[in-house]
């Protein structure tokens, strides 16, 4: 049987296709847009779920790239909206094109006349169906409703779609497409080696990790998206932990006030602007509180998982695997049996309440 942890590892063969498949990916959207990109003034995403946290990871480098202003909403948040901009391209993605709100979000704007595009897992999904352009996000069939393929795929789909956008306006040059591919396929060189540190790494550290009530992920930058994601996977997946994901400045105004030594804090440090931050946070945690945990740039102790992303745009697809594996060992070593699509059983909460139209 296909487990979760083979997903997590198949992912580099999933960014390899994705990066080979992408003229034909793009091509309908770029001849939809291809005659209002002199109007064409912002972009901006809604999905839920990982497909909100995707965004989240994904939007700042695709406004980096398409030189077009980028951001990210839940459905209902943009349900609730009453001002729609008209010049803006409307970027709907649900990995099975069936999220209810977030297919009635597409149909309300694009009855507005707005552009609107669907990123899901087939062109057959109602969401592609309903949408004027459809972008296949590549993942193929995931074995597991615990979406860490679909997470992946999404973020460089979506990246890789501002830079495709980017050329299009002639922001992009040849040149600076190549090296953004470039970029994109350095995250499959040592994606491997990652997680096998990363199994290590709890190994080493499993009697804390599995013994806390809560996990607190902390990311800046595109790692904040990683930290909702990360939060989402440990609860969803490990079932007893509650977690909370913060982006790294905002998570230190009045949470840490309430950090025990029952708190795992881990921090997705990349190094950059908010490194002292990220390291205070740290050594909080560790020197004076209980357990706090670095992935990626300056370590602290050998508690830590100091890694260089080989990537530099594209690096929040290096830190990915760490936050995915840590759920999957905190469910398996304790004893949850995780079930694939195919076995699991009914979700009980759905006899309540539903979020997809199935
Ligand atoms: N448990 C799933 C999530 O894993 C998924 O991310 C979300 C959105 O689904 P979709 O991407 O199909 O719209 O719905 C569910 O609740």
């Amino acid at each position: 049987m296909v487990t979760l942890l083979d997903c997590i590892y198949r992912v580099p063969a999933v960014i390899e296709s994705i990066v080979e498949q992408r003229e034909v990916t793009f091509a309908p959207l770029l001849e939809a847009v291809k005659d209002r990109l002199d109007d064409l003034n912002e972009i901006l995403f809604v999905g839920s779920g990982t497909s909100n946290t995707c965004s989240v990871t994904a939007y700042r480098f695709v406004e980096k790239a398409s030189c077009l202003s980028t951001s990210t909403m839940i459905p209902n948040e943009f349900l609730a909206k009453t001002v729609y901009n008209p010049k803006a391209l409307y970027v709907f993605v649900s990995q099975s094109g069936t999220s209810t709100l977030t297919q009635q979000a597409l149909k309300k704007v694009k009855a507005m006349g707005c552009l609107t595009a669907a990123i899901t897992e087939a062109p057959t999904t109602p969401l592609a169906q309903a949408a004027d352009v459809h972008i296949d996000m590549g993942c193929g069939y995931e074995e597991y409703g615990m979406r860490t393929i679909g997470y992946c795929a999404s973020i460089l789909t979506e990246m890789l779609m501002g830079v495709a956008l980017g050329q299009a306006r002639g922001v992009v040059s040849e040149a600076a497409a190549a090296a953004y591919i470039e970029d994109a396929l350095a995250v499959t060189k040592d994606h491997k080696e990652i997680c096998d540190r990363t199994l290590t790494w709890f190994d080493h550290n499993k009697e804390a990790l599995m013994d806390v009530d809560a996990f607190v992920l902390y990311g800046p930058g595109s790692l904040y998206g990683v930290a909702l994601e990360g939060a989402l996977k440990i609860l969803e997946i490990a079932k007893r932990f509650m977690c909370v994901g913060y982006e790294m400045d905002d998570g230190l105004h009045g949470p840490t006030m309430g950090f025990t030594q029952r708190h795992a804090v881990i921090v997705l440090n990349d190094g950059g602007k908010d490194n002292s931050l990220a390291m205070g946070i740290a050594q909080y945690m560790k020197n004076d509180v209980g357990h706090a945990y670095v992935i990626g740039a300056n370590p602290i102790d050998e508690d830590d998982l100091g890694f260089t992303p080989a990537s530099k745009d594209f690096a929040c697809l290096e830190y990915a695997p760490v936050v995915e594996i840590l759920a999957y060992r905190l469910a398996v070593d304790y004893g949850i049996e995780l079930k694939d699509i195919k076995t699991q059983d009914p979700l009980p909460e759905m006899k309540y309440f539903n979020t997809h139209d199935e």
